[in-house]
């Protein structure tokens, strides 16, 4: 490990020198060494650690039930008392195409984990072809909800959504609820009951809720109903166990 650090370490350097001379930096009057400086490590730095894309933001492919139950949960995360903006019961959850790269010195943990390794939900760049989802969580009701609209590369029997990508969805959103409430987890259990198909194309809802905490178990409940909350899709319980790194890098 020590060495693919060096390694890096190298490869950083050579970066940087070739940067130094190629970034452009125009002086302004008055303009110093020093200042000069800051502006290629800002350049050097937005090079190497560009700026992530947040997957949770909407796009051009989401529909009006996912826009309409997006600005629900998003107009909760922030309330106005006495005209002063306050945060509010929600919380918006962003979410990146890879998860240790992003994570605060994680970029070279992530290397040295698998460099082309990405999240299997967010790992489909056409926008809208796959897992387009925001999850938001509420600390007081220990509660995450999902806004999900299933694309048309999701498809399990014609027209509907596989029940692979139904059961990650859920191992995801209730994985990332138990991780909010535990820290580390692994899904040890996970069982689900499919109720009613889901239209390929449909947003749906997915509500995660903690039955339990028992040491290092969580356990949680996930329904899965239609934008309206008409219709119940599935139902799933799971069981986390909480971990430590060395149990992921050890694995
Ligand atoms: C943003 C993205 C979020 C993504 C979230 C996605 C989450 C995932 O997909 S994780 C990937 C899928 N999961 C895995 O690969 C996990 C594979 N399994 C393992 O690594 C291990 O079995 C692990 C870590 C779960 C448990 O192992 P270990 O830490 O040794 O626990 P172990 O000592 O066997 O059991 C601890 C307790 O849990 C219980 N337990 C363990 N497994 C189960 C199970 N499947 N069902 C019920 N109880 C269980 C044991 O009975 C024991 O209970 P008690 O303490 O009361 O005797």
């Amino acid at each position: 490990m020590a060495r693919s650090l060096g390694q890096m370490f190298k490869g950083f350097l050579r970066l940087g020198s070739g940067l130094t001379t190629r970034t452009p930096c125009p002086p302004g009057p008055g303009s110093t060494h020093r200042a000069s400086l800051l502006c290629t490590t800002a350049a050097l730095q937005s090079f190497l650690f560009p700026k992530p894309r947040d997957l949770s933001l909407p796009n051009s492919s989401w529909g009006p039930d996912m826009m309409r139950l997006y600005e629900h949960y998003n107009s909760l995360c922030e309330v106005e008392t006495e005209g002063e903006k306050q945060p509010g019961p929600w919380r918006r959850l962003p979410s990146y195409n890879r998860i240790l790269k992003y994570a605060t010195g994680g970029v070279y943990l992530s290397k040295i984990i698998q460099s082309k390794a990405r999240l299997f939900t967010r790992n489909i760049k056409q926008q809208g072809a796959a897992f387009e989802y925001v999850v938001f969580v509420n600390k007081e009701e220990q509660k995450c909800v999902c806004v999900f609209q299933a694309g048309h590369l999701l498809e399990g029997p014609p027209g509907h959504v596989h029940g692979g990508a139904i059961a990650t969805m859920i191992d995801s959103v209730a994985g990332t609820h138990a991780t909010y409430l535990s820290g580390l987890v692994l899904t040890a259990n996970l069982n689900i009951n499919y109720r009613s198909p889901i239209s390929l194309g449909s947003t749906v809802v997915l509500e995660s809720f903690l039955d339990k905490k028992e040491d290092r178990k969580t356990f949680i409940s996930c329904k899965v109903t239609s934008a309206d909350g008409s219709k119940l899709h599935t139902e799933a319980t799971a069981l986390f166990l909480s971990i430590t790194v060395s149990n992921i890098i050890g694995m």
